[in-house]
């Protein structure tokens, strides 16, 4: 038995990985506070991401499915992890990355270089749709004419149509996105201080858009965003 005449546990720096009690734990799980090591940790990550697509019928066999990849961690992990899971349990996926470039020099020109990379590294076909050869116009262009103010809510109604334009085009069944526990978290708070009542009830379903051109869903609706961070360098 562990522990000292006085019955305290003996301090040991290696604790063992609370799941497989083999390797030494590498981290604490933020959403369990777990200590777990590195591939027990990709094994549970992974396989609640799994959990949730199945239990909530997300995917059809056969289906195709647009990935909206930003470039940034979260799309970047949902790409990687969307590619495993399709291959791992057969779920016969025919994936895609759809990128929106608004035309912001020094922000989305950087993260779609990301995008071009993960294109390569799992083997997924990339479309690029542009708010100039949508719209005509870059948001920098808009900016300069319209000022900073509410040039967000410009942005964010014009990326929604161009992700269902860029769907289209792909001719895919749904789009998946990256939003994930902390993004909805938050959406919930906004629209509690907003009162708005209709979003409030919508904002939480895994779901949506399915009355619209092209369903969304949110395979990271339970995924804490700490851990999508920890995920890659894990
Ligand atoms: N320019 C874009 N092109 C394609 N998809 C996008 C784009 N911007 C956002 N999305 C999609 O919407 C999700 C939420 O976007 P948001 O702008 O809130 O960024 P985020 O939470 O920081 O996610 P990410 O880390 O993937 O950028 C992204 O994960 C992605 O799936």
């Amino acid at each position: 038995m562990e522990g000292s005449a006085a019955g305290k546990p003996k301090k040991s720096g290696a604790r063992q990985c609370c799941i497989c009690n083999q390797k030494r734990a590498a981290l604490k799980r933020p959403k369990t506070l777990e200590q777990i090591c590195r591939e027990c940790f990709y094994e549970v990550f992974e396989e609640e991401i799994h959990q949730v697509i199945v239990e909530n019928q997300l995917f059809k066999p056969g289906e195709r499915i647009a990935i909206g990849a930003s470039g940034g961690k979260d799309s970047t992990v949902l790409a990687f992890v969307l590619s495993e899971l399709n291959k791992r349990h057969n779920y016969g996926l025919d994936l895609f990355l759809l990128s929106v470039d608004e035309g912001i020099t020094g922000y989305r020109d950087d993260s779609l270089e990301t995008v071009k990379r993960n294109e390569m590294q799992y083997g997924l076909p990339l479309k690029i749709v542009s708010y100039k050869d949508l719209y005509g116009w870059t948001m920098d262009e808009i900016v300069k004419m319209i000022g900073l103010k509410n040039n967000c809510t410009f942005c964010g109604v014009f990326r929604r149509q161009a992700l269902d334009r860029g769907a289209a085009l792909l001719k895919v069944d749904k789009l998946a996105t990256g939003h994930n526990a902390d993004d909805i978290a938050e959406t919930v708070l906004l629209n509690i201080l907003r009162g708005d009542i209709a979003r409030l009830s919508r904002c939480t379903s895994i779901v949506t858009g399915e009355d619209g051109p092209i369903p969304r869903c949110k395979p990271f609706k339970y995924t804490y965003e700490k851990e999508i961070v920890i995920y890659p360098s894990c």
